[in-house]
């Protein structure tokens, strides 16, 4: 017999622990299923152990521009002490502090791989062999996440490429790595390997890095990697992967017939959602693709409303704080009450770790002209606030605003620089909340801040 609960959760990463959480925290009985760890990809594999291994690269280039800093830095970063403060962030690879949290916010957390055989059900499979049938009484939630995308390069799976599980998890840094893909996860492992110690070479097909954010973003990364020693080659692609038993040394031949050899290759070419073993068929749904969802979240050509899908699975904005803000709504809509997930479309921020770091918020200005807005933009140099001179000689950086000129509101809001990542929120509050440039011109940037560029940018705009 099915064992019934209000809501079955399956995948517990950020998005489906947080939608289990809200759905429980209203009263509701949730089974949150998991096949490997409570925490999902971000917490062991992801984010907080790819910012582990960038933050000391960040720090020592923060220190190489304090005068008086500088001259007292001496010797390599420490990479052992740095893989074993990433270990201790990740637990060790171990799920009891998460299991501990579901528990304690009444999840029933259920071990195997989840799949639906129908309308509101799902059979959980065990690593033994062993069974369950769970029935959902108001609404099921996909939120299995995403895995990394391997192009179909001649020789490159038989190479045994690191996909972003090896390449944050590696308890060794390779002498030499060749990082293939230039958006997020390229430019960031490239980075925390170079770093670390690592030779490194990036190969980017297109003639930019981060081509989703403002042209400039790709441009400065591109620098800062180079400052850093990476070698960064554009506008090239690999078009053969050789690697003898699949161990040892790798050569990778580019699409201008250079050849490139490496320890170690690193593949961060995109993700796709984790859909295809999921029973969807069993509801009408085709599997190996993003779950397409309306604005509650809900599947798309499901009847009934009871199918929802959160994070990186329904493909619409693959970063933590997007799939846990689609699933505080996801646990309210099913809770009973009003709410849609509007701040997707217009208002998803996102920081690069690189230094120096990338931020964004909204449109860019190619994507406004795109979608017809009447746009003005304003840009500065980081280098014209005392704040940044402060903060380090010769520290830059730029931001760009993109103003819709009729309603006076900001869309869109670049930052690159040193810890910009911090300046990002003051812009996703102004774009989420609409605030007009004429209530912004109030908001007075403390002094000596790089925020004060804030007041350079309206001041250009003609406030
Ligand atoms: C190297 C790297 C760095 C990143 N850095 C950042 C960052 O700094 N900031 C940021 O916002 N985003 C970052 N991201 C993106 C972020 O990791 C994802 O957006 C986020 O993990 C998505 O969360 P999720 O809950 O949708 O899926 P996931 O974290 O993938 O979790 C899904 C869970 O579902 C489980 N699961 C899957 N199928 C089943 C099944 N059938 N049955 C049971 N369980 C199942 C999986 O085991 C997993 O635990 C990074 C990504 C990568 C690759
Ligand atoms: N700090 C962060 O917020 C952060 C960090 C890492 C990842 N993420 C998220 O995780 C997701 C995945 O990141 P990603 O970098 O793997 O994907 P991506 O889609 O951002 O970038 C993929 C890159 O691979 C290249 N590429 C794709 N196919 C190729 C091919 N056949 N040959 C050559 N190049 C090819 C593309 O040009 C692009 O540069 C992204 O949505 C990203 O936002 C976020």
């Amino acid at each position: 017999m099915a064992e019934a609960f209000d809501v079955v959760v399956i995948g517990a990463g950020p998005a489906g622990e947080v939608a289990g959480a809200r759905a429980a925290q209203a009263g509701l009985s949730v089974a949150l299923v998991e096949r490997e760890l409570l925490g999902g990809e971000c917490s062991y594999w992801a984010c907080v152990p790819s910012k582990v291994l960038l933050r000391p690269g960040e720090a020592r280039w923060l220190a190489e521009h304090a005068t008086g800093v500088r001259e007292t830095l001496k010797g390599a970063i420490d990479a052992r002490a740095v893989l074993a403060y990433r270990d201790s962030m990740v637990s060790n690879y171990q799920d009891d502090s998460q299991v501990k949290w579901a528990e304690d916010a009444k999840l029933k957390v259920v071990r195997g791989t989840g799949r639906l055989t129908g309308p509101r059900k799902v059979r959980v499979e065990g690593k033994d062999g062993s069974a369950r049938e769970l029935e959902a009484r108001k609404a099921v939630v996909l939120a299995t996440g995403s895995q990394p995308r391997i192009p179909d390069v001649s020789g490159l799976k038989e190479a045994n490429p690191w996909d972003n599980r090896q390449g944050t998890a590696s308890k060794e840094v390779p002498k030499r790595l060749v990082v293939l893909g230039g958006g997020a996860v390229a430019v960031e492992l490239a980075q925390a390997w170079r770093v670390l110690g690592s030779e490194v070479t990036l190969v980017q097909r297109g003639k930019g890095l981060l081509s989703r954010m403002e042209p400039f973003v790709g441009e400065q990364v591109a620098q800062g990697l180079r400052d850093a020693g990476v070698r960064v080659l554009l506008g090239v692609t690999a078009t053969r992967v050789h690697r003898p038993g699949g161990k040892g040394e790798v050569t990778v031949t580019l699409s201008n017939d250079e050849e490139v050899r490496a320890d170690e290759i690193l593949v961060a070419m995109g993700r796709v959602p984790r859909t295809d073993a999921l029973g969807l068929e069993t509801v009408g749904l085709q599997g190996g693709k993003p779950v397409e969802v309306d604005d509650q979240l809900r599947a798309k050509g499901v009847e009934g409303g009871w199918l929802y899908a959160c994070g990186d699975v329904n493909g619409r904005n693959l970063l933590t704080h997007m799939g846990k803000y689609q699933a505080r709504q996801v646990g309210d809509i099913i809770a009973g009450k009003q709410a849609r997930a509007w701040a997707d479309a217009k208002a998803t921020p996102q920081v690069v770790f690189t230094h120096p770091q990338a931020a964004g918020v909204g449109l860019t200005e190619a994507k406004a002209r795109e979608a017809g807005l009447p746009v003005r933009t304003v840009e500065k140099a980081l280098e014209e606030v005392t704040g940044t001179s402060l903060l380090g000689k010769g520290l830059s950086g730029t931001v760009k605003l993109v103003v819709d000129e009729k309603r006076r509101i900001i869309v869109g809001a670049t930052f690159t620089g040193p810890e910009v990542g911090e300046m990002l929120h003051a812009a996703t509050i102004a774009i989420a909340g609409e605030v007009s440039l004429d209530t912004l011109w109030h908001a007075v940037p403390a002094f000596p801040t790089v925020s004060e560029v804030w007041l350079k940018l309206l001041e250009d705009y003609g406030l």
